[in-house]
């Protein structure tokens, strides 16, 4: 749909983009990427026809773009440029209809019963509809961009060319302008080049990114090239993260400031306060932990304050905030786990760990038969997520073996809580040099913490 090849181009006689190899297919969504200065611009301005090439050549649908007349490119290509600014007074309707040129037929150019049906349902989509009759200029930078997308998608193009479309918009209209581009391109085959700044949006929409560094093209690939971490540190100079988006299978990306998160260190004992209640107990740390668990109310992987315990609260998630709620603790930043034992019996224990410290909460609900057992760990130090994996296969490991010495017939309940945190606070040791001690530090300490709650509770030894 369109093709690239060997293209060099700029504003002078020396080329700000060069050795431009690029094959658009029809029905593709392409994302140009690359930062301030890189020659987005430069490159879509070369591709519109606004910047004439110094060597190389572009087709656009199979046809030399310096060959296709002006309506022969109106009628296949939309653009939708950064420059917003129109010299006229037209009313918003006015502008939208504009995109209907290229179609228009006969001496006076007048518009048929289906052009406006094309231009009232494109101004209805973009939701500029109420301002139909507004003069242009008196909109606020998101109008207008929706209103020129309405021009340009009133043009029904096959290829549509769109630089920074999103600027200006606000989150919901970001993601209505790109579901709804999302949608033409599944539904009508549109072909879709946009540049894109935003590395997040690129990856959740489109098919295939290119990654523009100086000039040139670093990388052509789908979107899991914005998982190569190190390629994107070079490019744009930060430090970026790659993660898993939680429902799509595509990655985002966190970014991480110069003056990223130091929590201050001190002995566990000082980072938290207990609150013990026949009711609940609530451990409230006073700087956030980085947890991994599978607790009711804060599950998965999180930044989490306050952990509590609620008594009998055990089988809905409602539930559970609402008892936070009573006690005015935050859901945002909370685990919560519901108890069905009795709160006095539950065991929290410190520990020396490694050259720096453990904390190990264990709840056991019932001796003689299959109750919950939940576990909470907290190490002070810094946990990379690997090691919040291993301190849970190691909690696990421990408490299967505890299991199988005190608790008689027992097998693991599917309401056990697992939750596993560190205070993030710079530890000396490192646990990629150290993972078998970690682990064996951690299988330790839990063991022996569940000996003592399964006696609390009156538990005997199988043997
Ligand atoms: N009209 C111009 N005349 C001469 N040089 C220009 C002109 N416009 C841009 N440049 C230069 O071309 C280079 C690439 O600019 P371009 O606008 O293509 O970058 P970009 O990747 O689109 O940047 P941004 O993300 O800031 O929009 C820059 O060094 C810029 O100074």
């Amino acid at each position: 749909m369109i093709k690239v090849e060997r293209l060099a181009g700029g504003y002078g006689k020396k080329p700000i983009v060069h050795d431009i190899d690029l094959e658009i297919e029809k029905g593709e969504f392409f994302a140009l990427l690359g930062p301030n200065g890189s020659g987005k611009t430069t490159l879509f301005k070369l591709i519109t026809g606004q910047l004439p090439i110094l060597s190389g050549d572009i087709f656009i649908t199979g046809k030399a773009v310096s060959k296709l007349t002006k309506l022969e490119k109106a009628k296949k290509v939309a653009v939708l440029s950064q420059e917003v600014q129109m010299t006229f007074d037209y009313t918003v309707e006015e502008i939208v209809s504009l995109g209907r040129y290229p179609h228009q037929k006969g001496m006076f150019k007048i518009l048929t019963s289906y052009d406006r049906e094309v231009i009232d349902s494109m101004m209805k989509i973009t939701n500029v509809e109420r301002y139909r009759k507004t003069n242009f200029r008196l909109l606020s930078g998101g109008e207008k961009q929706r209103v020129l997308l309405a021009k340009a998608l009133a043009q029904e193009p096959e290829i549509l060319l769109l630089d920074e479309p999103t600027n200006h918009l606000d989150i919901k209209h970001t993601f209505h302008m790109l579901d709804l581009l999302k949608e033409w391109q599944q539904t009508k085959g549109l072909t879709i080049f946009a540049i894109l700044h935003d590395l997040n949006v690129a990856s959740l929409y489109a098919d295939r990114i290119a990654l523009l560094h100086e000039g040139s093209f670093l990388e052509v690939g789908d979107v899991n090239t914005l998982r190569k971490e190190r390629q994107l540190k070079k490019v744009y100079e930060v430090e970026v993260r790659a993660q898993a988006h939680p429902f799509v299978p595509k990655p985002q990306l966190h970014l991480t400031p110069t003056h990223s998160y130091e929590p201050e260190g001190a002995p566990l004992a000082e980072c938290f306060q207990v609150e013990r209640s026949e009711e609940a107990i609530h451990l409230h740390f006073h700087q956030p932990l980085r947890t991994l668990s599978n607790a009711t109310v804060g599950e998965g992987v999180q930044w989490l304050q306050h952990f509590c315990l609620l008594k009998e609260r055990v089988h809905s998630r409602q539930s559970l905030l609402e008892g936070l709620e009573e006690y005015g603790i935050p859901p945002e930043q909370a685990a919560a786990i519901g108890f069905n034992g009795n709160l006095q019996h539950v065991v929290i224990s410190e520990r020396s760990f490694l050259d720096s410290e453990l904390l190990v909460v264990a709840a056991i609900e019932a001796a003689d038969h299959v109750g919950a057992i939940h576990l909470l760990l907290v190490v002070n130090g810094h946990l990379e997520d690997k090691a919040l994996f291993d301190g849970y296969m190691a909690a696990t490991e421990a408490k299967v073996k505890a299991c199988q010495r005190f608790q008689s017939g027992a097998v693991q309940s599917a309401k056990d809580v697992l939750l596993v945190a560190g205070t993030q606070v710079e530890s000396h040791w490192l646990h990629s040099e150290n993972a078998m001690a970690f682990r064996e530090g951690i299988e330790q300490a839990v063991f022996s913490v569940l000996e003592e709650a399964f006696e609390k509770i009156g538990g005997s030894a199988d043997d």
